[in-house]
């Protein structure tokens, strides 16, 4: 009666399962119509269709009123419980409530950089719990639905259940009645399940319906599920059970004829390394069937979807039972548990001789309404869970929406939504909010209709103006510049007739940078601070339909003048280690062949270099310019200058602001083919330098050898030494750096970190707005009494936390 495949019978056990597999009513479409017409007509005719059906299957004729059992007929039905049934139950139930009390999800809440994100757990508000009971009653799963419900907090508790089951079985109306649960539908099958989900006169319309049934039931579940949640398919009975020599004949039997009994439709596979077992277990089924009552069914069932399977090795019945994802899945063998590990799909897992399924039916604490028909693929047993809903709660400070609009706008254009954009930018600074607000003046709100679009959009480039004893947050020298280079500065420029322009080409100040860069007069442009000399070369190559490309994050200037400037703006991200991506570039500068690409060397924030050999095959791979903005070359020891001359694409940016310890003067410079030079010079103003940066600039340069190059060199020394600290503190992760500024990722907040080293009177960087760096913060390499202040300070802030 039970078919027995053998380890050879590869087509056999193939056509089998796939019977098996093919008892999902979703593949059943006759069963679909059948029961598509039944919730069509319930929705259409309410209660009296309910009436109809329950007359046509059930056999119980029921009017209106007598839809909804009473309470008198609850209690009275219940007061025929037999007290050792009613204890039994008691204690059930007990068990049941504490598995699922350890189901309880908490709402919970994350804080950083100024947003509040969390997922708010609230309860389901309308649960309808199906309680089967066609051929038998099921107290047990009103336990096992009650139960989960009441431990989410479910306001409004409704059960249907045909109408027999109250009325033969006083176990279900106990259950009802022990459980508090007074709101009973004596309705079964499809049409319960489309009662609860479209309402009728009596039953009232649910949010989420849960529990068992047989394939009309499961059906009609898969029909209703979006006009209603529900748990899972939750169909007729299955279990698996892989079996080795170890396992009891009649054991094995029992546990498969068990779930047999269930439903002409359950399903019962024995997966065993051993045929003298499968023999034996055929034998004991047919003698065992002998005594039960509800031997017809089990008989079809077994007929049906049974089968008897001997594998060649463990591994395989691993692969046999996942592809079946049952119920149930009994584990009968030596080393259960190294077996289970290797099962992928399966509702529920009973491991070794003495955990029968039955006691998972009933008794154990978990829950027994389980996906069937392979749907533990993708569901999992009943539980509190499916009675709650999850809200994400979001709160954003203006701060972290100014830091991330613009990314959130990039991501809106991406998918071509303008309107999300826009959503995102509006709130980002003053004039657009105002542009919207009714109090602006008229005049005043045309005219800044003038004002590009993408410009109104942009965040402007600023800096908090917070002040601290120690000012390491913006990378400058913090030895000042030394008192002979003030000196003899201050001197020239006393002699200096201050009336007079300053030369119109500062051809002394371009002699000096040619001996100090060994790059040509002529390829030399000096600019107010290495920022103009960026504006004016992106001037020259970018407007609209021009391209820029950059390696980001970096310094946020280059993204903002070309995005004034019409240019669209391409970015190469950074490696997870944040150094340069060059492959990325190269593929970038081939694809979209970029009218200019920037690589900041070190670069800031971050530190890291690009490696000479890697620059060469980006100037190759170019025909557009590749600008290396050196505004930190001094403390990396390397210079992209030598390049020049092979490489007329290449500009080199460079800074006084530095290591030359005169950003107060605003001087850069600017080395590139005296041609491109030329052109660059086009945007930029007419005596563009004053007449003291320059003396001041000749003489730093002067003296750079003698006073200055000790002072980088001790910066060099101080940032290794601090590094080294930093790696030490706890919580704390520096990213290698060449330059005179360390980026540091922060197991705390870098919002809160800053905040606390600026009541200590130390002022850093906080750079988590930047993309890829939400959890650093940046600091300049100090003088090194400032150096070991601010690692003391680290160290308590992170003791502390
Ligand atoms: N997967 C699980 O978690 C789980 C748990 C417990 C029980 N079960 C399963 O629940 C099922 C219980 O089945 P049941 O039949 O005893 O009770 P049931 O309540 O699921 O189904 C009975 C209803 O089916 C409907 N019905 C019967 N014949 C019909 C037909 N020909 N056309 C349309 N509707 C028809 C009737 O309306 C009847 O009220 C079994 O299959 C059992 O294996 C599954
Ligand atoms: N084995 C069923 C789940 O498939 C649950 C049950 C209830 N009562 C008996 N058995
Ligand atoms: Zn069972």
């Amino acid at each position: 009666m039970i078919e027995l495949i053998g380890a050879d019978e590869k087509q056999r056990r193939r056509a089998r399962l796939e019977r098996i597999a093919g008892r999902n009513v979703a593949l059943d479409a006759d069963l679909m119509r059948e029961v598509a017409a039944i919730i069509e007509n319930v929705k259409r005719r309410g209660d009296e269709a309910l009436i109809e059906y329950t007359a046509r299957f059930d056999g119980v004729e029921l009017t209106c009123d007598r839809l909804r059992a009473s309470e008198d007929e609850l209690h009275h039905a219940a007061a025929r419980l037999e007290r050792e049934v009613r204890d039994v139950m008691r204690e059930a139930a007990r068990r049941i409530r504490a598995f699922h009390e350890r189901q309880r999800e908490r709402s919970w809440e994350m804080r950083s950089n100024g947003t509040r994100l969390g997922q708010r757990v609230r309860p389901i508000e309308r649960a309808g719990l199906y309680v089967p009971g066609g051929t038998a009653s099921y107290p047990s799963s009103v336990l096992m639905n009650v139960i989960p419900a009441q431990v989410a907090g479910v306001e409004r508790i409704v059960v249907a259940t045909p109408p027999q089951t109250l009325a033969e079985n006083p176990a279900v109306a106990a259950a009802l009645v022990e459980l508090g649960v007074s709101e009973v539908y004596k309705v079964g099958g499809a049409q319960a399940i489309a009662a609860l989900a479209y309402g009728t006169r009596t039953v009232p319309r649910v949010d989420k319906i849960t529990g068992p049934g047989n394939k009309y039931v499961a059906a009609a579940k898969r029909l209703v599920f979006g006009v209603v949640g529900i748990d899972s398919i939750a169909g007729p009975s299955e279990v698996a059970i892989i079996a080795d020599e170890t396992a009891d004949a009649r054991s094995v039997a029992a546990d498969l004829l068990a779930q047999a009994e269930h439903d002409e439709e359950a399903a019962v596979v024995l997966v065993t390394t051993r045929g003298d077992l499968a023999d034996a277990v055929r034998r004991e089924i047919e003698i065992q069937l002998e005594m039960l009552p509800r031997r017809a069914i089990v008989e079809a069932s077994l007929r049906n979807y049974g089968a008897l399977i001997v594998v060649g090795d463990m591994d395989e019945a691993c692969a046999v039972v996942n592809e079946l994802a049952p119920e149930h899945l009994e584990i009968i063998a030596r080393d259960a548990e190294a077996i289970a590990d290797k099962i992928k799909h399966a509702g529920a897992i009973f491991l070794g001789a003495y955990t029968p399924e039955v006691v998972g039916d009933y008794f154990a604490g978990p829950n027994h309404v389980l996906p069937t028909g392979g749907a533990a693929r993708f569901s999992s047993a009943l539980g509190v869970y499916d009675f709650t809903r999850r809200a994400s709660m979001l709160r954003y400070s203006r701060e972290e929406l100014e830091r991330t609009a613009r990314m959130i706008a990039v991501f809106a254009r991406a998918e071509g939504l303008e309107a999300h954009a826009r959503s995102a930018l509006i709130r980002l600074d003053q004039q657009a909010t105002q542009d919207v607000s009714a109090t602006m003046d008229d005049g005043l709100r045309v005219a800044l209709k003038r004002i590009k679009p993408r410009v109104r959009e942009l965040r402007a480039y600023t800096l908090r103006s917070e002040r601290a004893p120690i000012k390491v947050n913006q990378n400058e020298n913090p030895f000042d510049a030394p008192e002979r280079i003030k000196r003899e500065a201050l001197r020239r420029f006393e002699r200096r007739a201050w009336s007079r322009y300053p030369d119109f080409v500062p051809v002394e100040l371009r002699r000096k940078l040619a001996a100090f860069a060994g790059w040509d007069e002529e390829g030399i442009i000096v600019g107010n601070g290495s920022n103009e000399l960026i504006q004016a070369t992106m001037m020259v190559t970018l407007g609209e339909g021009r391209r820029a490309l950059l390696s980001e994050p970096t310094f946020a200037l280059y993204r903002q003048i070309a995005t004034v400037l019409g240019a669209d703006v391409l970015s190469v991200p950074l490696t997870e280690r944040l150094t340069f991506d060059v492959a990325a570039l190269r593929r970038a500068i081939e694809r979209e062949d970029p009218d200019l690409t920037i690589i900041c060397s070190p670069n800031n924030p971050t530190g890291g270099v690009i490696e000479e050999d890697d620059l060469v095959r980006l100037l190759e791979k170019a025909s557009g310019l590749i600008v290396v903005d050196e505004a930190y070359f001094e403390f990396a020891e390397r210079s992209a200058a030598n390049l020049l001359r092979a490489h007329p694409n290449l500009i080199v940016f460079r800074t006084f602001s530095k290591a030359m310890a005169m950003a107060g003067w605003r001087v850069g410079y600017a080395l590139a083919a005296p041609e491109i030079a030329r052109e660059i010079g086009k945007a930029v103003l007419p005596y563009n330098l004053n007449a003291f940066s320059q003396i001041a600039a000749e003489v730093a340069l002067e003296m750079y050898d003698a006073e200055l190059l000790p002072l980088v060199q001790a910066l060099i020394r101080e940032r290794e030494r601090l590094f080294e600290a930093l790696q030490e503190i706890s919580g704390l992760s520096p990213v290698p750096s060449k330059a005179n500024f360390i980026l540091v990722r922060s197991r705390i907040e870098p919002r809160r970190v800053y905040d606390e080293l600026l009541r200590r009177g130390i002022l850093i960087r906080d750079v988590s707005g930047y993309p890829m760096l939400a959890d650093c913060f940046r600091v300049s390499v100090g003088r090194p009494e400032e150096n070991d202040l601010l690692i003391e300070a680290l160290r308590e802030i992170f003791a502390r936390s």
